[in-house]
């Protein structure tokens, strides 16, 4: 692989709500799936590699301020689009006794759905020069579907340049036309990809498996190397890699459980891309998930935020 690397994320930032109460107190924070992994990838991998989230923004003042963040989490911002008239989507957490967590969606007419949309079809040349891209199933669901048909093209020829496809199925029965079709392109996305980061709750739901038949699975897929989430029970690792012993501790008290699987995704990769390790890979997301759950919302501060705060 080069070194250094240029890695992109791509998918949809937004604006995230959170109610203590209503009316009464919200919280307003930047997050998205793919997004919450590049802002923790970010941190963990080393400085000397480069993470670009892309993505399309609008030209108001969210979208300034989302271009904010992405500054400031130290990601590059300038292969993103700004679609004039669109505005970024919306979305709020509400959990459960036990910190889980569940979502409702404003953003079926986002600037990120514009992504890839030109007048003459789908490009993709924003993504034109990257070593890995990282992406998500929440992320096909809101493209055209023609435009995740003309994606798994490219993917192929990036893929013959020798460029490295990572993934998570992420999947959100709300954003998809049916769960077939989901079902469909998850698994072409799980056929072209290097790095398999599935959770298996999703997996689980998008094909009406059960566990075992989900690990069977994704031992047909021909991954380097992955990783199969299942909460707070340690992940199964995936593609070659060296039969070791790693615990993976359980966190009891739980705050919100929203991005412990892109945090983990974020942990995992900024480690395999350093050290090609998926034990130690599994770990580091592991790790990192277990100190975002323990939180609430998507991101974190780091140590440094808060004695800035
Ligand atoms: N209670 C817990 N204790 C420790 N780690 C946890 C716990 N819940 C989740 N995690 C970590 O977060 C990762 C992702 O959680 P999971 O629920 O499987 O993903 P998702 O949020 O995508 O559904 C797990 O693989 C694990 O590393
Ligand atoms: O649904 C979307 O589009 C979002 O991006 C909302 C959340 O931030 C992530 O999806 C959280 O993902 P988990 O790591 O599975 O908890």
């Amino acid at each position: 692989m080069a070194n250094p690397l240029n890695v992109a994320c791509f998918g949809e930032v937004m604006i995230e709500l959170m109610f203590e109460e209503l009316p009464g107190a919200t919280e307003a924070n930047i997050a998205g799936d793919t997004f919450n992994t590049a802002v923790y990838l970010r941190r963990v991998l080393p400085g000397e590699h480069k993470v670009d989230y892309v993505t399309a923004l609008g030209e108001d003042h969210l979208s300034g301020k989302m271009l904010d963040a992405i500054e400031k989490h130290g990601l590059g911002g300038t292969r993103i689009r700004r679609v004039p008239a669109k505005l970024p989507g919306v979305y709020s957490i509400t959990l459960d006794d036990q910190g889980e967590r569940s979502f409702s969606y404003w953003r079926s007419d986002s600037a990120a759905r514009q992504m890839f949309e030109t007048n003459d079809g789908p490009d993709f040349s924003i993504l034109d020069g990257y070593d890995v891209v990282y992406t998500s199933g929440i992320s096909l669901a809101i493209l055209p579907d023609a435009t995740r048909l003309a994606f798994f093209d490219w993917l192929q020829q990036f893929k013959r340049r020798g460029g490295v496809f990572a993934f998570d199925s992420n999947y959100r029965p709300a954003l998809w036309e049916s769960r077939e079709l989901a079902a469909e392109r998850t698994h072409t996305a799980w056929t072209l990809c290097d790095i398999a980061l599935p959770s298996l709750d999703d997996e689980m739901a998008l094909y009406g498996e059960t566990e075992k038949q989900v690990i069977a699975r994704f031992q047909h897929y021909n991954y380097s190397s992955g990783a199969i989430k299942r909460g707070a029970r340690a992940p199964i690792l995936l593609g070659q890699f060296k039969p070791k012993e790693f615990s993976f501790p359980v966190v009891s008290e739980v705050a919100d459980t929203t991005a412990a699987g892109d945090s983990f995704d974020g942990g995992f990769l900024g480690t395999f891309l350093s050290y090609a390790d998926t034990g130690k890979a599994a770990l580091s997301g592991h790790q990192l998930a277990s100190a975002v759950i323990q939180s609430k919302g998507a991101i974190v501060p780091t140590p440094s935020d808060l004695s800035v705060a």
